[in-house]
């Protein structure tokens, strides 16, 4: 049974404080690892070793929003990957449709970190997604397939154990708008099918396929009932205590069903 992980974007919010604040309400709610359910915040890069420092010893652990793809060196602006495990970075992601539509990365991009995040022992979690206009014009599988290969270019089998992948339609992203459980089942299985076709069966099995698009505590459970949805990348619920709790407890509760 793929273990639930419920991973909190807090994208380019939160002050010194408020982050702070937050990052203690999460660890004494989950003060240990809970086997059937991980859960993950990833906060801007300037609070990394802050909030890594709050939620040091409990059961939320900590990653990166971003990395860059070279060993440390003249870069100016960018983050080493050897940077983020020298903070106690668990995990990064990459591929946000953010970081693709309003950063411009490409696949190439995306995979070069994909990689590099790989090699440095974090998990990636790699997220893919269409826009509308994609959808609406049946683009949505061709779309997943051109990001999951790009973005899964030249990377091993050996490396699922730290890959995660997050469904994410960009038109249900800070919008309000959620796919319909039964729309982001079907993107999912399209995904763990994609995993089976290109590496394996038990890779298809055993990774784990999040879903992220305006995820709430009122409809996170529906969403994580569904057989291929292995968790949620939550974005504004995140971003408040009482708001990403619950989704927290949606997981802990259908783990235990
Ligand atoms: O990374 C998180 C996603 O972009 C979802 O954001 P959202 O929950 O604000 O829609």
């Amino acid at each position: 049974m793929r273990r639930f992980l419920v991973a909190g974007n807090w994208k380019m919010n939160t002050t010194k404080e408020s982050g702070a604040q937050l990052a203690q309400a999460l660890a004494s709610e989950v003060p240990s690892e809970n086997p059937a359910v991980e859960v993950l915040v990833c906060p801007p890069f300037p609070y990394l070793t802050t909030i890594g420092e709050i939620v040091s010893g409990s059961g939320v652990g900590f990653g990166a929003q971003n990395c860059y793809h070279e060993a440390p060196g003249a870069f100016t602006g960018e983050t080493s990957t050897e940077m983020l495990t020298d903070v106690g970075c668990r995990s990064v992601i990459l591929g946000h449709s953010e970081r693709r539509h309003v950063l411009k990365e490409t696949d190439t991009d995306i995979n070069l970190k994909v990689k590099k995040a790989l090699e440095a022992g974090l998990q990636v979690v790699l997220c893919v997604g269409e826009l509308q206009s994609e959808r609406e014009s049946d683009q949505t599988e061709t779309v997943l397939n051109t990001q999951m290969t790009g973005g899964l270019s030249g990377v091993d089998a050996s490396a699922f154990g730290q890959i995660v992948i997050a469904y994410e339609p960009v038109w249900a992203i800070g919008t309000g708008l959620t796919a319909s459980p039964e729309q982001a089942e079907a993107a999912h299985l399209y995904l763990r099918n994609w995993l089976k076709d290109q590496y394996s069966a038990e890779i298809a099995d055993s990774t784990r396929i999040l879903y992220g698009g305006s995820v709430k505590p009122d409809n996170a459970k529906e969403l994580l009932s569904q057989e291929n949805v292995d968790g949620a990348l939550v974005g504004g619920a995140s971003l408040k205590a009482e708001l990403f709790i619950p989704i927290i407890q949606a997981a802990v509760e259908l783990s235990a069903e």
